[in-house]
């Protein structure tokens, strides 16, 4: 099959909510995936103009029998791409009509008023230079320092900006020339770079010690915040992200017991919690709803993450990509169906013994499976509150019920990350609460004081060195088969 074959069959899926455009990726077998990966991603964005050049140049009218989704993988090569890069048929086809797609092309460029492509995707609602998202990078403290790892980039001709001082910083990295980077101001070892750089060959990401994640997806690992030492639970852990930066918090001492239903997932989780340097983990391919609350394991367990499957709406390339499939009863069904296992989940988290702290995430833009599901288990749960996550963030939970505020939300146009929303649970009766203050700022601190972090300040970026930020407890700075591996973590 060719790679527009392949590529089709994904978008198909995609719009169908079978499952996130990575997972269909490696599921996919394809022999190139990184082609594969970067073909679906370029159609996904600019979507809107190849909707709008197929249609108004009728190519899938008349003799040619294909999908839209085959035309539109097949068309975004020939007019952006490095030409078609097939044979046969399908070849013939698409330069039998490559005059008139160009000239459609060209057409829409006067009539939208714009010289370049790219600028023809920003006037159709597609992502534009100032909303595009900066490429995130974790460091994994695990295995180095942000320092270590700024000067590793400055040696690289990557110019340091130092640490942001607005959230507007982050969108603005991909207006810039040239290769530069900036230190996050919410994420403490969280580095953003211009959204198209790539560290997928980069040797310190191939070893571990850089994360690719994406900056709203930190945030739940350090809102949970637990003390170095402590027991955690990751109800739905695979593939293991934000795992792995519950151990760098902990600094692999305590337990993080990881489960997830998928086999698959677990195996990849288990690939990449090594390659991060963790050891303190013991993953489960289990169903979280069965762990038993009485089970000796885990009764010291303070602290749970709850980040259960979700319909993925946040994320951009599901963003683009359904239009018209995201409304009508099939969709509300399906939303009830993911509120419900999500209110399930909270509440079995809620109910272990010494759970003093949880943490709700998803990467969905729907009420019903955000602020709905954490007023429900609040009614379920009396013996919880909510806490103010993050006052400073900007975007907050949709004012549905009182305390809704104090969950948040992230978005591509207002906190520059994909879509996200975070609800932070902590038990009334806390009586640990201001020792779990502590102990945060503690870390805070600690972190902040490292020899590297001196050596930084000593430098001379007076940027770097911000007050330490507490926000309600929680710090938010200072504060198989070998290839088959190989290919589920190419994409990571
Ligand atoms: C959004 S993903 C988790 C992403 C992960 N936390 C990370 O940061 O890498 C949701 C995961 O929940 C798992 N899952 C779904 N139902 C589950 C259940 N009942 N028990 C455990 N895991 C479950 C899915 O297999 C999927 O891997």
């Amino acid at each position: 099959m060719s790679v527009y074959q392949v590529a089709a069959k994904i978008l198909d899926k995609l719009q169908r909510k079978e499952g996130a455009l990575k997972t269909l990726v490696y599921d996919s077998k394809y022999k190139n995936i990184r082609q594969l990966y970067a073909l679906l991603c370029e159609t996904v964005r600019y979507s809107a103009v190849l909707e709008e050049i197929i249609q108004s140049s009728s190519f899938l009218k008349g003799d040619v029998k294909m999908t839209r989704n085959l035309a539109k993988v097949v068309v975004y090569d020939l007019l952006f791409g490095k030409g078609v890069q097939c044979g046969g048929r399908l070849k013939a086809v698409v330069i039998a009509h490559r005059t008139r797609l160009r000239a459609e092309l060209a057409r829409m460029k006067v009539k939208k008023n714009v010289s370049s492509n790219k600028d023809l995707v920003t006037s159709l609602g597609g992502p534009s230079a100032g909303s595009a998202m900066p490429r995130y990078v974790r460091v994994n403290t695990l295995k180095t320092s942000t320092n270590e790892i700024i000067t590793y980039f400055k040696r690289q001709d990557y110019t340091y900006l130092g640490k942001a001082r607005r959230i507007e910083e982050l969108s603005e990295l991909g207006q810039k020339k040239g290769k530069k980077f900036l230190q996050d101001l919410h994420v403490p070892d969280l580095l953003a770079f211009p959204p198209d750089t790539d560290f997928h060959k980069d040797a310190l990401y191939l070893a571990g010690h850089l994360i690719l994640q994406d900056k709203a997806s930190c945030l739940p690992a350090l809102l949970l915040s637990p003390p170095v030492g402590s027991f955690v639970i990751d109800a739905c852990a695979a593939p293991g992200n934000k795992t792995s930066h519950i151990a760098a918090i902990l600094q692999n001492k305590g337990r993080v017991f990881a489960f997830d239903l998928d086999t698959k997932r677990v195996s990849t989780m288990s690939t990449l919690l090594l390659r991060a340097g963790v050891t303190c983990q013991e993953l489960a391919n289990q169903d979280f709803l069965t762990v038993r609350l009485d089970d000796p394991k885990y009764q010291k367990v303070s602290h749970i993450l709850v980040d259960p499957s979700c319909s993925g709406s946040g994320m951009p390339d599901l963003m683009r990509v359904h239009t018209d499939a995201s409304s009508g009863p099939e969709q509300e069904k399906r939303l009830q169906a993911l509120s419900g296992f999500q209110c399930r989940a909270v509440s079995h988290a809620l109910s272990f013994p010494s759970v003093q702290r949880v943490v709700y995430s998803t990467c969905s833009i729907h009420q019903q499976e955000n602020e709905d599901v954490v007023m429900k288990s609040l009614e379920q749960n009396p013996d919880f509150r909510l806490v103010n996550a993050l006052p400073s963030w900007p975007l907050r939970g949709l004012n549905t019920f009182p305390e809704s505020s104090y969950c948040l939300r992230a978005s591509l146009s207002d906190t520059f990350t994909n879509g996200f929303f975070i609800a932070v649970f902590e038990r009334k009766s806390n009586q640990n609460e201001s020792s779990t203050q502590t102990t945060v700022e503690k870390n805070c601190h600690s972190a902040a004081q490292t020899k590297d972090d001196l050596k930084v300040s000593q430098a001379g970026d007076e940027r770097q060195n911000g007050p330490v930020v507490v926000d309600s407890g929680n710090c938010i700075k200072k504060k198989t088969r070998k290839r088959k591996k190989k290919r589920k973590t190419e994409l990571q």
